[in-house]
């Protein structure tokens, strides 16, 4: 079994770390988590995962390294792992936003084979949608780490420069769909439900919204014609909400977001 090194064990490298022990796709054994401060870790030390404050002795040790700091605190870890790299027995993997393969290895200072990977944190119960992309991956470990990756959720290959738009719609957009089951919950409030009832309803409603997609493969537009009674009170809901911008709002944010995660990280930060 591979040995994993995950670099920056924060929200998205933990979530990882337990989807792939989830999937059964390894064991916590074969897993070395980083943090400055590892006393944060202690549960995790618990479980027997390995856990350390050294990032070149985790990539040393390694057979696949995954980045998982913030874009700001990238150069610091690749000065730190550099020495430890080689090109011959590593691979990494890449899940922070905005920064590009080149320029990983140009930091690195090796040719080391690069693969960027853009999950969401539902793949710590393994529903992720994940992105990846490569400008000098072999094919076999693409397929390799596409594996990985389906064992977590679902994989699309994409090139590179659409990196960032898949951070916006799929990385981020776990926080943009969550916040609507919120809206509807509190809506669910306002027209008498317990706050506890209405975000219930609210998440299977969306849950069933999502599934009737994913199962019928059908267009939204083709469910919501089933669900709009003329003159029912489902259209009246609905312009009501595009009235204030509902679908434009959305939109805006992606677009925004995506617009920003090309802009996380400096060379010189
Ligand atoms: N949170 C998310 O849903 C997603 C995040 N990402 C990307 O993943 C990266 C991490 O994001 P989050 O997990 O949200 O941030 P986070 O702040 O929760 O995690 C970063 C972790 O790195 C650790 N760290 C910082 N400097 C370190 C160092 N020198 N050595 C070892 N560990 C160090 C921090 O202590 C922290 O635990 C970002 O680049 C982000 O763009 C990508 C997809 C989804
Ligand atoms: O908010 C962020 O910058 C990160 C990238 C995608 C999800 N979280």
């Amino acid at each position: 079994m591979k040995k994993i090194a995950i670099i920056g064990s924060g929200n998205i490298g933990l979530s990882l770390a337990k989807g792939l022990v989830k999937a059964n796709y390894t064991t916590t054994k074969n897993i070395t988590l980083t943090r400055r401060n590892t006393a944060n870790l202690y549960k995790f030390a618990q479980e027997r995962y390995k856990v350390t404050a050294n990032n070149a002795e985790a990539a040393a040790e390694a057979d696949v390294i995954i980045l998982a700091v913030l874009p700001q605190q990238l150069n610091l870890v690749l000065d730190e792992i550099q020495p430890a790299i080689n090109p011959a027995k590593h691979l990494v993997i890449s899940v922070i936003s905005g920064v590009s393969c080149a320029a990983v290895r140009e930091k690195l200072d090796s040719d080391v084979q690069i693969i960027r990977a853009m999950p969401n944190t539902a793949i710590a119960i393994g529903q992720s949608m994940t992105c990846i992309a490569s400008d000098n991956a072999s094919p076999q470990n693409m397929e390799d780490v596409t594996r990985m990756f389906e064992t977590v959720g679902s994989v699309v290959k994409i090139n590179e420069d659409l990196m960032t738009s898949a951070t916006a719609l799929c990385a981020c957009g776990i926080a943009f769909f969550l916040r609507g089951i919120r809206a509807a919950s509190q809506g669910g409030v306002e027209i008498g439900f317990h706050a506890d009832e209405a975000l219930k309803m609210a998440v299977q409603t969306a849950k069933g919204a999502a599934d009737l997609l994913l199962l019928h493969g059908t267009h939204p537009e083709s469910e919501i014609d089933k669900v709009t009674s003329p003159k029912g009170c489902t259209i009246a809901g609905l312009n009501e909400m595009e009235h204030n911008g509902f679908s434009s709002s959305l939109i805006k944010g992606i677009k925004l977001s995506a617009l920003k995660a090309g802009n996380l990280y400096t060379k010189e930060s």
